[in-house]
Protein backbone atom coordinates (compact mmCIF):
# COMPACT_ATOMS: atom_id res chain seq x y z
CA UNK A 1 0.00 0.00 0.00
CA UNK A 2 3.06 2.28 -0.49
CA UNK A 3 1.16 4.75 -3.07
CA UNK A 4 1.34 8.09 -1.92
CA UNK A 5 -1.69 10.00 -1.74
CA UNK A 6 -2.34 12.39 -4.45
CA UNK A 7 -3.76 16.26 -3.70
CA UNK A 8 -5.55 17.23 -6.39
CA UNK A 9 -7.98 14.97 -9.20
CA UNK A 10 -6.21 13.14 -11.60
CA UNK A 11 -7.59 15.26 -15.25
CA UNK A 12 -9.99 18.47 -15.15
CA UNK A 13 -13.11 17.85 -12.85
CA UNK A 14 -16.54 17.94 -15.02
CA UNK A 15 -19.56 18.72 -13.48
CA UNK A 16 -22.25 16.03 -14.47
CA UNK A 17 -24.98 18.17 -13.69
CA UNK A 18 -24.16 20.94 -16.03
CA UNK A 19 -23.29 18.30 -18.95
CA UNK A 20 -26.72 16.97 -18.57
CA UNK A 21 -27.76 20.29 -18.43
CA UNK A 22 -26.29 21.11 -21.74
CA UNK A 23 -28.47 19.42 -23.70
CA UNK A 24 -26.10 16.81 -25.10
CA UNK A 25 -27.61 13.42 -27.09
CA UNK A 26 -25.16 11.23 -26.54
CA UNK A 27 -22.79 10.07 -22.93
CA UNK A 28 -18.92 11.34 -23.81
CA UNK A 29 -16.48 8.74 -23.45
CA UNK A 30 -15.60 8.94 -20.42
CA UNK A 31 -18.46 8.21 -19.22
CA UNK A 32 -19.35 4.85 -21.27
CA UNK A 33 -19.11 1.57 -19.64
CA UNK A 34 -17.73 -1.57 -21.37
CA UNK A 35 -20.29 -3.85 -22.02
CA UNK A 36 -20.06 -6.51 -19.58
CA UNK A 37 -20.51 -3.55 -17.04
CA UNK A 38 -23.67 -1.77 -18.38
CA UNK A 39 -27.36 -2.34 -16.62
CA UNK A 40 -28.43 -3.70 -19.82
CA UNK A 41 -31.87 -1.38 -19.16
CA UNK A 42 -34.79 -2.93 -20.78
CA UNK A 43 -37.25 0.26 -21.85
CA UNK A 44 -40.45 -0.54 -22.76
CA UNK A 45 -42.13 1.26 -25.56
CA UNK A 46 -44.82 1.92 -22.77
CA UNK A 47 -41.81 2.95 -20.88
CA UNK A 48 -40.57 5.12 -23.37
CA UNK A 49 -43.79 6.86 -24.20
CA UNK A 50 -44.30 7.86 -20.57
CA UNK A 51 -40.90 9.61 -20.91
CA UNK A 52 -41.97 11.78 -23.29
CA UNK A 53 -41.20 15.79 -21.83
CA UNK A 54 -44.98 15.67 -21.59
CA UNK A 55 -45.79 13.29 -19.47
CA UNK A 56 -46.11 14.08 -15.35
CA UNK A 57 -42.72 13.44 -13.63
CA UNK A 58 -43.77 11.63 -11.42
CA UNK A 59 -44.93 8.89 -12.98
CA UNK A 60 -42.57 8.45 -15.32
CA UNK A 61 -40.04 8.20 -12.54
CA UNK A 62 -41.02 5.86 -10.15
CA UNK A 63 -40.61 2.30 -12.69
CA UNK A 64 -37.30 1.37 -12.13
CA UNK A 65 -35.52 1.53 -15.51
CA UNK A 66 -33.87 -1.73 -15.57
CA UNK A 67 -33.76 -5.50 -16.58
CA UNK A 68 -33.46 -8.52 -14.01
CA UNK A 69 -35.53 -8.68 -10.78
CA UNK A 70 -37.84 -5.81 -9.54
CA UNK A 71 -37.65 -6.29 -5.40
CA UNK A 72 -36.50 -9.66 -5.19
CA UNK A 73 -37.00 -10.41 -1.33
CA UNK A 74 -35.01 -7.85 0.15
CA UNK A 75 -36.18 -7.38 4.07
CA UNK A 76 -38.67 -4.63 4.86
CA UNK A 77 -38.55 -4.73 8.72
CA UNK A 78 -40.45 -2.39 11.59
CA UNK A 79 -38.77 -1.30 14.15
CA UNK A 80 -41.44 -1.00 16.06
CA UNK A 81 -41.62 -4.69 16.61
CA UNK A 82 -38.48 -4.08 18.19
CA UNK A 83 -39.40 -1.58 20.97
CA UNK A 84 -42.48 -3.19 21.24
CA UNK A 85 -42.25 -4.61 24.41
CA UNK A 86 -43.59 -7.86 23.03
CA UNK A 87 -41.06 -10.55 23.87
CA UNK A 88 -41.65 -12.02 20.65
CA UNK A 89 -42.32 -9.78 18.51
CA UNK A 90 -38.99 -8.48 19.38
CA UNK A 91 -37.02 -12.31 19.01
CA UNK A 92 -38.87 -11.99 16.06
CA UNK A 93 -37.63 -8.79 14.38
CA UNK A 94 -33.56 -9.73 15.60
CA UNK A 95 -34.18 -13.01 13.91
CA UNK A 96 -35.10 -11.39 10.31
CA UNK A 97 -32.61 -8.84 10.81
CA UNK A 98 -29.62 -11.13 11.06
CA UNK A 99 -30.86 -13.29 8.16
CA UNK A 100 -31.21 -9.83 6.87
CA UNK A 101 -27.68 -9.14 7.36
CA UNK A 102 -26.61 -12.84 6.31
CA UNK A 103 -28.63 -13.14 3.09
CA UNK A 104 -28.31 -9.54 1.83
CA UNK A 105 -26.25 -7.47 3.57
CA UNK A 106 -29.40 -4.87 2.56
CA UNK A 107 -32.96 -4.39 4.19
CA UNK A 108 -35.16 -1.23 4.38
CA UNK A 109 -36.60 -0.05 8.11
CA UNK A 110 -39.80 1.78 8.77
CA UNK A 111 -41.05 3.14 11.87
CA UNK A 112 -37.16 4.11 12.64
CA UNK A 113 -38.20 7.23 14.74
CA UNK A 114 -36.24 9.72 12.46
CA UNK A 115 -39.14 12.53 12.14
CA UNK A 116 -40.73 13.04 8.60
CA UNK A 117 -40.08 16.43 8.95
CA UNK A 118 -36.33 16.35 9.46
CA UNK A 119 -36.23 13.87 6.57
CA UNK A 120 -38.19 15.81 4.17
CA UNK A 121 -35.92 19.25 5.28
CA UNK A 122 -32.68 18.06 4.63
CA UNK A 123 -33.63 16.30 0.95
CA UNK A 124 -35.18 19.60 0.02
CA UNK A 125 -31.96 21.70 1.52
CA UNK A 126 -29.90 19.23 -0.17
CA UNK A 127 -31.47 19.19 -3.50
CA UNK A 128 -31.64 23.21 -3.33
CA UNK A 129 -28.07 23.24 -3.13
CA UNK A 130 -27.66 21.74 -6.41
CA UNK A 131 -29.81 24.06 -7.76
CA UNK A 132 -27.75 27.17 -6.95
CA UNK A 133 -25.35 28.69 -9.76
CA UNK A 134 -22.24 26.72 -10.30
CA UNK A 135 -19.88 29.46 -9.42
CA UNK A 136 -21.46 29.45 -5.88
CA UNK A 137 -20.62 25.69 -5.75
CA UNK A 138 -17.58 25.75 -6.92
CA UNK A 139 -16.37 27.09 -4.35
CA UNK A 140 -16.89 24.21 -1.93
CA UNK A 141 -15.12 21.98 -4.67
CA UNK A 142 -13.30 19.11 -3.28
CA UNK A 143 -9.99 17.64 -3.73
CA UNK A 144 -9.15 13.89 -3.04
CA UNK A 145 -7.56 14.29 0.20
CA UNK A 146 -10.49 14.70 2.53
CA UNK A 147 -12.75 14.30 -0.25
CA UNK A 148 -15.27 16.93 1.79
CA UNK A 149 -17.36 19.36 -0.32
CA UNK A 150 -18.48 19.34 -3.87
CA UNK A 151 -17.26 16.55 -5.68
CA UNK A 152 -18.00 14.43 -9.33
CA UNK A 153 -15.38 11.80 -9.00
CA UNK A 154 -14.19 9.25 -6.47
CA UNK A 155 -10.72 7.50 -6.85
CA UNK A 156 -7.55 9.20 -8.51
CA UNK A 157 -6.84 6.86 -11.30
CA UNK A 158 -6.27 8.58 -14.26
CA UNK A 159 -8.37 7.52 -17.13
CA UNK A 160 -10.84 5.91 -15.29
CA UNK A 161 -14.24 5.24 -16.28
CA UNK A 162 -16.58 8.22 -15.01
CA UNK A 163 -19.98 7.91 -13.14
CA UNK A 164 -22.70 9.87 -14.00
CA UNK A 165 -23.37 11.72 -10.95
CA UNK A 166 -22.13 14.68 -8.80
CA UNK A 167 -21.88 14.63 -4.81
CA UNK A 168 -21.41 16.16 -1.58
CA UNK A 169 -19.16 14.88 0.89
CA UNK A 170 -18.95 15.97 4.76
CA UNK A 171 -17.30 14.85 7.64
CA UNK A 172 -19.51 14.87 10.74
CA UNK A 173 -18.30 12.93 13.43
CA UNK A 174 -16.07 13.01 15.41
CA UNK A 175 -16.43 17.12 15.33
CA UNK A 176 -13.09 17.50 15.11
CA UNK A 177 -13.10 16.36 11.81
CA UNK A 178 -15.83 18.97 10.37
CA UNK A 179 -14.54 21.46 8.13
CA UNK A 180 -16.91 23.99 8.47
CA UNK A 181 -15.49 25.89 5.62
CA UNK A 182 -17.40 23.44 4.08
CA UNK A 183 -20.42 23.46 4.83
CA UNK A 184 -22.62 25.52 2.70
CA UNK A 185 -24.11 28.89 3.84
CA UNK A 186 -26.42 28.65 1.56
CA UNK A 187 -29.74 27.29 1.16
CA UNK A 188 -29.68 29.22 4.64
CA UNK A 189 -30.84 25.91 6.38
CA UNK A 190 -28.97 23.81 5.11
CA UNK A 191 -26.45 23.73 8.08
CA UNK A 192 -29.32 23.16 10.60
CA UNK A 193 -30.82 20.57 8.99
CA UNK A 194 -28.03 18.56 8.58
CA UNK A 195 -27.21 18.99 12.02
CA UNK A 196 -30.35 17.76 12.56
CA UNK A 197 -30.68 15.13 10.59
CA UNK A 198 -27.08 13.89 11.35
CA UNK A 199 -28.09 13.34 15.26
CA UNK A 200 -31.12 11.37 14.30
CA UNK A 201 -29.15 9.12 11.87
CA UNK A 202 -26.41 8.91 14.70
CA UNK A 203 -29.38 8.15 17.56
CA UNK A 204 -30.76 5.78 15.08
CA UNK A 205 -27.26 3.82 14.30
CA UNK A 206 -26.89 2.87 17.67
CA UNK A 207 -29.72 1.74 18.06
CA UNK A 208 -29.39 -0.57 15.12
CA UNK A 209 -25.77 -1.47 16.27
CA UNK A 210 -27.12 -2.52 19.69
CA UNK A 211 -30.30 -4.66 17.80
CA UNK A 212 -27.23 -6.21 15.46
CA UNK A 213 -25.32 -6.86 18.33
CA UNK A 214 -28.39 -8.86 19.97
CA UNK A 215 -28.44 -10.57 16.73
CA UNK A 216 -25.52 -12.39 17.00
CA UNK A 217 -25.65 -13.29 19.85
CA UNK A 218 -22.47 -11.13 21.41
CA UNK A 219 -22.34 -11.44 24.91
CA UNK A 220 -23.21 -7.49 25.57
CA UNK A 221 -25.47 -5.08 23.66
CA UNK A 222 -23.16 -2.58 23.09
CA UNK A 223 -20.19 -5.04 22.25
CA UNK A 224 -20.35 -3.59 17.99
CA UNK A 225 -20.38 -0.17 19.46
CA UNK A 226 -17.20 -0.90 21.67
CA UNK A 227 -15.69 -2.50 18.14
CA UNK A 228 -16.17 0.32 16.38
CA UNK A 229 -14.45 2.88 19.26
CA UNK A 230 -15.30 6.37 19.05
CA UNK A 231 -18.03 6.87 15.73
CA UNK A 232 -16.75 8.49 12.72
CA UNK A 233 -19.56 9.29 10.27
CA UNK A 234 -19.67 11.32 7.31
CA UNK A 235 -22.70 12.16 5.01
CA UNK A 236 -23.02 11.87 1.25
CA UNK A 237 -25.60 13.73 -0.90
CA UNK A 238 -25.06 12.09 -4.58
CA UNK A 239 -27.17 13.93 -6.90
CA UNK A 240 -28.17 11.82 -10.29
CA UNK A 241 -28.79 14.46 -13.24
CA UNK A 242 -31.34 12.85 -16.16
CA UNK A 243 -28.79 11.12 -18.58
CA UNK A 244 -29.15 10.91 -22.35
CA UNK A 245 -28.22 7.63 -22.60
CA UNK A 246 -28.56 5.34 -19.33
CA UNK A 247 -28.16 2.04 -20.76
CA UNK A 248 -24.28 2.88 -21.09
CA UNK A 249 -23.19 4.15 -18.17
CA UNK A 250 -23.95 3.81 -14.40
CA UNK A 251 -24.92 6.60 -11.96
CA UNK A 252 -22.84 5.29 -9.34
CA UNK A 253 -20.12 2.58 -10.19
CA UNK A 254 -20.31 -1.23 -8.54
CA UNK A 255 -18.99 -0.89 -4.83
CA UNK A 256 -19.20 -1.90 -1.29
CA UNK A 257 -19.55 0.47 1.31
CA UNK A 258 -16.06 0.39 3.17
CA UNK A 259 -16.98 1.57 6.59
CA UNK A 260 -19.36 0.44 9.45
CA UNK A 261 -22.98 0.50 8.81
CA UNK A 262 -25.01 3.18 5.92
CA UNK A 263 -28.08 5.02 6.38
CA UNK A 264 -29.52 5.83 2.98
CA UNK A 265 -32.38 8.11 2.62
CA UNK A 266 -33.35 7.07 -1.03
CA UNK A 267 -34.87 8.81 -3.57
CA UNK A 268 -38.88 8.32 -2.66
CA UNK A 269 -39.73 9.20 -6.64
CA UNK A 270 -37.00 7.50 -8.25
CA UNK A 271 -35.74 4.20 -8.33
CA UNK A 272 -32.16 3.70 -9.39
CA UNK A 273 -30.07 1.80 -6.36
CA UNK A 274 -29.33 -1.78 -7.44
CA UNK A 275 -28.11 -4.55 -5.26
CA UNK A 276 -26.23 -7.20 -6.80
CA UNK A 277 -28.27 -10.49 -5.16
CA UNK A 278 -25.81 -12.96 -3.51
CA UNK A 279 -27.95 -16.28 -3.82
CA UNK A 280 -27.90 -15.46 -7.89
CA UNK A 281 -25.56 -12.52 -8.55
CA UNK A 282 -28.09 -10.92 -10.56
CA UNK A 283 -29.19 -6.88 -9.75
CA UNK A 284 -32.18 -6.60 -7.78
CA UNK A 285 -33.44 -3.13 -7.66
CA UNK A 286 -34.64 -1.80 -4.05
CA UNK A 287 -37.61 0.15 -4.73
CA UNK A 288 -38.31 3.23 -3.04
CA UNK A 289 -40.58 3.51 0.08
CA UNK A 290 -41.64 6.40 1.24
CA UNK A 291 -40.54 7.49 4.91
CA UNK A 292 -38.64 4.17 4.79
CA UNK A 293 -34.66 4.06 5.01
CA UNK A 294 -32.53 1.57 3.80
CA UNK A 295 -29.72 0.41 5.91
CA UNK A 296 -26.48 -1.83 4.33
CA UNK A 297 -23.23 -3.05 5.88
CA UNK A 298 -20.18 -2.15 5.11
CA UNK A 299 -17.01 -3.89 5.04
CA UNK A 300 -15.92 -3.29 8.27
CA UNK A 301 -19.40 -5.26 9.91
CA UNK A 302 -18.11 -8.01 7.52
CA UNK A 303 -15.13 -8.06 8.52
CA UNK A 304 -15.59 -7.35 12.52
CA UNK A 305 -18.98 -10.98 12.20
CA UNK A 306 -15.71 -12.83 10.68
CA UNK A 307 -17.58 -12.78 7.05
CA UNK A 308 -20.85 -14.06 9.09
CA UNK A 309 -23.19 -10.69 8.01
CA UNK A 310 -22.09 -9.52 4.77
CA UNK A 311 -21.25 -5.78 2.78
CA UNK A 312 -22.76 -6.23 -0.41
CA UNK A 313 -21.97 -4.79 -3.75
CA UNK A 314 -24.69 -2.33 -4.92
CA UNK A 315 -24.60 0.21 -7.68
CA UNK A 316 -26.37 3.35 -9.44
CA UNK A 317 -28.38 2.88 -12.88
CA UNK A 318 -28.99 6.30 -14.35
CA UNK A 319 -32.56 7.28 -15.50
CA UNK A 320 -33.15 9.19 -18.96
CA UNK A 321 -35.58 11.94 -17.42
CA UNK A 322 -35.39 12.02 -14.24
CA UNK A 323 -32.53 13.46 -11.63
CA UNK A 324 -32.60 11.30 -8.56
CA UNK A 325 -31.09 12.76 -4.89
CA UNK A 326 -29.76 10.19 -2.12
CA UNK A 327 -28.64 11.05 1.25
CA UNK A 328 -26.09 8.47 2.90
CA UNK A 329 -25.36 8.74 6.66
CA UNK A 330 -22.16 6.22 6.73
CA UNK A 331 -21.13 5.29 10.35
CA UNK A 332 -17.82 4.21 10.81
CA UNK A 333 -15.61 2.56 13.42
CA UNK A 334 -12.75 5.21 14.51
CA UNK A 335 -10.25 6.61 12.65
CA UNK A 336 -7.57 4.71 14.35
CA UNK A 337 -9.80 2.16 15.84
CA UNK A 338 -8.07 -1.25 14.49
CA UNK A 339 -10.36 -3.79 13.26
CA UNK A 340 -10.22 -7.32 13.05
CA UNK A 341 -12.91 -10.27 13.86
CA UNK A 342 -14.38 -10.44 16.78
CA UNK A 343 -13.16 -13.24 18.75
CA UNK A 344 -16.00 -15.01 20.08
CA UNK A 345 -17.30 -14.88 15.98
CA UNK A 346 -14.28 -16.83 14.66
CA UNK A 347 -14.93 -20.63 15.19
CA UNK A 348 -12.37 -23.00 17.14
CA UNK A 349 -9.43 -23.68 15.64
CA UNK A 350 -10.10 -21.41 12.97
CA UNK A 351 -7.52 -18.14 11.86
CA UNK A 352 -9.40 -14.95 12.34
CA UNK A 353 -10.88 -14.25 8.12
CA UNK A 354 -9.15 -10.87 8.33
CA UNK A 355 -6.14 -9.37 8.71
CA UNK A 356 -5.90 -6.57 10.86
CA UNK A 357 -6.03 -2.81 9.63
CA UNK A 358 -7.26 0.63 11.32
CA UNK A 359 -10.37 1.91 9.55
CA UNK A 360 -8.36 4.76 8.20
CA UNK A 361 -5.59 2.91 6.64
CA UNK A 362 -8.59 0.63 5.12
CA UNK A 363 -10.34 3.99 3.80
CA UNK A 364 -7.31 5.90 2.19
CA UNK A 365 -6.87 2.42 0.23
CA UNK A 366 -9.95 2.78 -1.51
CA UNK A 367 -9.76 6.34 -1.86
CA UNK A 368 -7.11 6.26 -4.04
CA UNK A 369 -7.91 3.13 -5.40
CA UNK A 370 -11.78 4.77 -6.17
CA UNK A 371 -14.54 1.94 -6.14
CA UNK A 372 -14.03 -1.78 -6.78
CA UNK A 373 -16.62 -3.99 -6.51
CA UNK A 374 -15.43 -6.13 -3.24
CA UNK A 375 -11.84 -6.01 -4.47
CA UNK A 376 -10.55 -3.82 -1.65
CA UNK A 377 -12.33 -6.10 0.74
CA UNK A 378 -10.97 -9.46 -0.73
CA UNK A 379 -7.96 -8.07 -0.91
CA UNK A 380 -7.37 -7.87 3.61
CA UNK A 381 -8.22 -11.52 3.49
CA UNK A 382 -5.97 -13.70 5.61
CA UNK A 383 -4.00 -15.63 3.27
CA UNK A 384 -5.60 -19.17 4.30
CA UNK A 385 -9.25 -17.60 3.57
CA UNK A 386 -8.06 -16.29 -0.20
CA UNK A 387 -9.49 -18.61 -3.33
CA UNK A 388 -6.97 -18.26 -5.75
CA UNK A 389 -9.10 -15.76 -8.16
CA UNK A 390 -9.09 -13.37 -5.54
CA UNK A 391 -5.36 -13.87 -5.17
CA UNK A 392 -5.19 -13.59 -9.62
CA UNK A 393 -7.30 -10.38 -8.85
CA UNK A 394 -4.53 -8.61 -6.61
CA UNK A 395 -2.04 -9.27 -8.98
O1 LIG B 1 -27.72 6.65 -4.42
C1 LIG B 1 -27.94 5.60 -3.86
O2 LIG B 1 -29.06 5.13 -3.74
C2 LIG B 1 -26.79 4.79 -3.26
C3 LIG B 1 -25.61 5.60 -2.89
C4 LIG B 1 -24.47 4.78 -2.36
O3 LIG B 1 -24.39 3.60 -2.53
C5 LIG B 1 -23.40 5.47 -1.62
O4 LIG B 1 -23.42 6.71 -1.51
O5 LIG B 1 -22.48 4.76 -1.15
FE1 LIG C 1 -22.81 2.73 -1.29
Amino acid sequence: MGISLLTSWPEPVQRVQLLAESGLQHVPAQYIRPPAERPHLHISPAAAAAAAPTSPLAKSCSRPQQGGSDSGNIPILDMEDLDSGDGERREAFLRDLGRACEEWGFLQIRNHGVEEAVMEGVRSTAGAFFKLPIAEKQVYANDPVTYQGYGSRLGVSKGAVLDWGDYYFLNVLPSSSRDVTKWPTNPPLWRHMMEEYCKQMERLSKKLLQAISLSLNLECTRSLEEAFGEIDMGVRINYYPPCPQPELTLGLSPHSDPGGLTLLLQDFKVAGLQVKALSTSSWVTIPPILGALVINLGDQLQILTNGRYKSVEHRVVANSNCERLSIACFVNPGNSTVVSPIPKLVPKNELPAYNAMTFNQYRSFIRRRGTNGKGHLDSIASPTSLTPQTINNQA
